[in-house]
């Protein structure tokens, strides 16, 4: 597949559109018309508009509150649903289960069969496809907060042509940051294609005056990833959206831990991501930021989870992130009750409100820290536009064939997985091996030079050992993996 980072023409879309809707019989929804899912789209009232709630959470300057969630069963996920709105939940999502993200849609319907019978979930997420747009409908019918779909779909076509036609008006992913993590072997350039697709849906939406929120998933791995890279992803999926018409973006980024480089982080996506739209001549774009609660392996204990649940939300209020995703006190064990969810949002949502006044002030430490994630991005954006000679869509594809751009411990093979992330002696992710990671000299020895403060201070080799141990170390009570 040949992709270029070129708006598709209504034309081939309405063309591709109906190979897309006949993957499934819920394809085949009268409700699927546009001028249909224009209408319905219309009538969804302004507090339940994804993109027009976050322009008010970003105008007032604090961190709204979202969790993960999904179930089987329509009625069990309205209900799960209702009770994290009770709970606080700014917005809600729809967490689409592990078969819908393949496009296995024979299974989900097995699943949504047998969770009916035994009246519990045996899915880890709810299918949307298969409940259809009358079925997607009921959901955002019974919540009074915008509805967004969160999954991993290297194809999200379908989904994502469901789910907007029932009204909801946020959709999560991308074609990088929705094949890396979560597939094992499907190529950029198909990923890219599909995700190109489901933009130029929005862009379509927009230009028939709806306003849909599309979400690239920041976190990837969500292990010991190097906030450089992350950003990267979350700018070239921001470029390629807005090619496609999207104008409302929310740029995503996992919390690493260190408090002065993720306040850093979430300052630099937000200039970073609007910087280069600009330069991409894409104007008056609405870039608003996400922060994910640590995505990496989490205490079994719950009253420590919960500990870590709220120092996250402390960080996200402080760096002002526009939207906060929430963790569960049972993270470690599996997917939370509602009860549990509920307890999540609600420890959050208290610690936001006590910091909304407040914001993480500047220093020599944290203008350093940004100034580091600028050079590095901008190492890293040069090489994409170079590669692609100015097309991001085949400088991207390039940059992960040649390793030039990297995501550690990810499951897919169109990622090379040299880059080694450890912690410095603060805490603060650096690299520990390039691989080929399109870095400056300078930022490698940076790095280097941070690691090697760690292992002085520790008497320890720098080697792979501090990457193992600083995978580790959150779940066992430490930031940093310390040699014993
Ligand atoms: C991105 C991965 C994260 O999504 C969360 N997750 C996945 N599926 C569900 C689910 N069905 N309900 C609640 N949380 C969920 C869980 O925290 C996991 O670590």
């Amino acid at each position: 597949m040949r992709v270029r980072n070129k708006k598709w023409s209504l034309e081939y879309f309405l063309e591709v559109r109906k190979e897309v809707l006949s993957t499934w019989p819920t394809g085949d929804s009268p409700l699927l018309d546009l001028d249909t899912a224009v209408e319905t789209l219309r009538a969804v009232p302004e507090h339940k508009n994804f993109a027009l709630k976050l322009l008010k959470a970003d105008k007032e300057k604090r961190t709204y509150i979202q969790p993960r969630a999904g179930v089987a069963t329509l009625q069990g996920h309205i209900e799960l649903l209702k009770h994290l709105e009770q709970a606080g939940a700014d917005f809600l999502p729809s967490t689409i289960d592990s078969y819908t993200r393949h496009n296995r849609y024979l299974e989900a319907q097995e699943g949504i069969e047998i969770s009916e019978k035994e009246q519990r979930s045996f899915l880890n997420g709810f299918p949307a496809v298969n409940h259809g747009v009358e079925g997607c409908m009921e959901v955002l019918k019974a919540v009074n907060v915008p509805l967004q779909a969160r999954h991993g779909t290297p194809d999200a076509r379908l989904l994502s042509e469901i789910i907007h036609a029932a009204g909801w008006t946020s959709n999560e992913g991308g074609g990088i940051s929705y094949n890396i993590p979560y597939a094992k072997n499907i190529s950029l350039a198909d990923s890219i294609y599909y995700w190109q697709y489901c933009d130029r849906l929005v862009g379509y939406y927009e230009d028939h005056g709806i306003h849909i929120n599309r979400e690239p998933f920041g976190p990837l791995t969500g292990t010991l990833v190097p906030p450089s890279i992350a950003i990267t992803v979350g700018i070239i999926e921001s470029i390629l959206a807005a090619t496609q018409g999207v104008k409302h973006i929310s740029v995503g980024y996992g919390q690493c831990g260190n408090v002065v480089q993720d306040v850093a982080a979430i300052q630099m996506l937000k200039e970073l991501t609007e910087y280069y739209l600009y330069t991409f001549g894409h104007k008056n774009m609405h870039i608003t930021t996400v922060f994910h609660q640590w995505m990496g392996g989490f205490p079994k204990d719950e009253a420590e989870a919960l500990g870590l649940i709220s120092m996250a939300s402390t960080v996200a209020s402080l760096s002002k992130a526009t939207k906060m995703i929430t963790k569960t006190p049972v993270e470690s064990i599996g997917v939370p009750t509602k009860e549990m969810n509920a307890t999540g949002i609600k420890a959050s949502k208290f610690v936001v409100n006590l910091l909304k006044d407040q914001a993480f002030p500047d220093s020599q430490k944290l203008n350093l820290e940004k100034e580091m994630i600028r050079k590095e991005v901008t190492c890293l954006m040069d090489k994409v536009i170079d590669l692609g000679l100015g097309d991001v869509a085949i400088g991207a594809i390039k940059a992960f064939e040649y390793g030039v751009i990297d995501i550690p411990f990810a499951p897919s093979k169109q990622t090379m997985g040299l880059v080694l992330p450890a912690r410095d002696n603060e805490g603060c992710i650096r690299i520990l091996e390039f691989g080929h990671l399109g870095m400056s000299e300078e930022v490698k020895n940076f790095h280097k030079d941070k690691l090697k403060e760690r292992a002085l201070k520790e008497d320890r080799a720098l080697d792979f050992q501090m990457t193992v141990d600083d995978v580790y170390a959150v779940s066992e009570g430490s930031l940093i993996g310390r040699k014993a």
